[in-house]
């Protein structure tokens, strides 16, 4: 315990970000952020964040509720905008391309950086709908033919296809709470996104439900970024190559899984990881 003798301050005392914020190449960024941070109104709820994110990497955010994983998450698709009087600044870039700069268009950004809610959302349609709809909207098939297709494939890689392929015409609020969020990641899985971020994704489910989702995003990461919001540390440890600890809004730390939960470099990391603060 090399910090148990460090009182828990109000204070972050560091300047910069321990760890590993930065990945080695710069073609292995997904996205990279510099000096971020965003406002409500007068607020700041999020104080110079700069790191990046890897290709395929699951890297999940955590840390005390109020210090900002999700307002961070926003930042990377814009879905802070849809917030009145919140303000983003600084650089974010996915593929090393600004997705601040004037003229980026927010609709294909969404549907390159997807979102998975902590809460199942699905739409008021049948499960095909459900899953159907982001591909028509965004003209991704020209038949029906390719669409059955593309609905049956996004169900089958969120392990729901052989619960509900009898039954596709059901409303998807008919289904479970686990099954409506696996769903929700069928739809999300859909268009066809480079990067997905889950906002607690398991926090609605039951353990076996929450173990479904687990081993979900450890398939998904084979072909995706996954950037999670999770309150369970032992989701974070049992999900995610990297691991970020917020606190107060700021990045404290960052680093590989295993050693933010055995070697952490902050004390306070320390003093959240063995929920000493909470
Ligand atoms: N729409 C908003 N308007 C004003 N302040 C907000 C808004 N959303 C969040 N905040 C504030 O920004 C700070 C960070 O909130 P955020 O929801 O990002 O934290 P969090 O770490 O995700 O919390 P939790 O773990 O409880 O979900 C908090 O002080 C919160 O009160």
């Amino acid at each position: 315990m090399p910090f148990a003798d460090t009182p828990i301050g109000t204070q972050t005392d560091v300047t910069e970000t321990i760890g590993t914020p930065f990945l080695p190449n710069s073609q292995d960024s997904k996205f990279e952020l510099r000096d971020v941070n965003v406002y409500y109104g007068e607020k700041r709820a999020i104080f110079d964040v700069s790191m990046d994110i890897g290709k395929n990497e699951v890297i999940a955010m955590i840390g005390p509720s109020g210090c900002g994983k999700s307002t961070f998450l926003r930042c990377l698709n814009r879905m802070n905008d849809t917030i009145d009087g919140c303000r983003v600044t600084g650089a974010i870039s996915l593929d090393s391309d600004d997705i601040n700069r004037p003229g980026v268009d927010v609709v294909p950004l969404r549907a390159r950086v997807g979102m998975v809610f902590q809460k199942p959302n699905p739409f008021p349609k049948s499960i095909y709908d459900n899953v159907a709809y982001g591909a028509r909207i965004h003209g991704l098939t020209r038949n029906r033919y390719e669409l059955d297709e593309i609905v049956e494939t996004s169900l089958k890689r969120a392990g729901l296809w052989s619960e509900v392929k009898d039954r596709l015409e059901s409303p998807g609020t008919t289904l479970s709470g686990g099954q409506q969020q696996r769903l929700c990641i069928a739809r999300t899985i859909a268009i066809e996104p480079e990067v997905i971020l889950m906002d607690e994704p398991c926090s609605a489910l039951d353990p076996i439900a929450t173990a479904r989702i687990e081993e979900l995003i450890a398939e998904l990461s084979e072909n995706y970024t996954i950037v999670i919001v999770t309150h369970s540390m032992q989701q974070a440890a049992r999900v995610s190559h990297r691991t970020a600890y917020f606190h107060m809004g700021r990045l404290l730390e960052v680093n590989e899984t295993g050693k933010v939960f055995t070697t952490p470099g902050h004390h306070l990391t320390e003093a959240y990881i063995t929920g000493r603060i909470g």
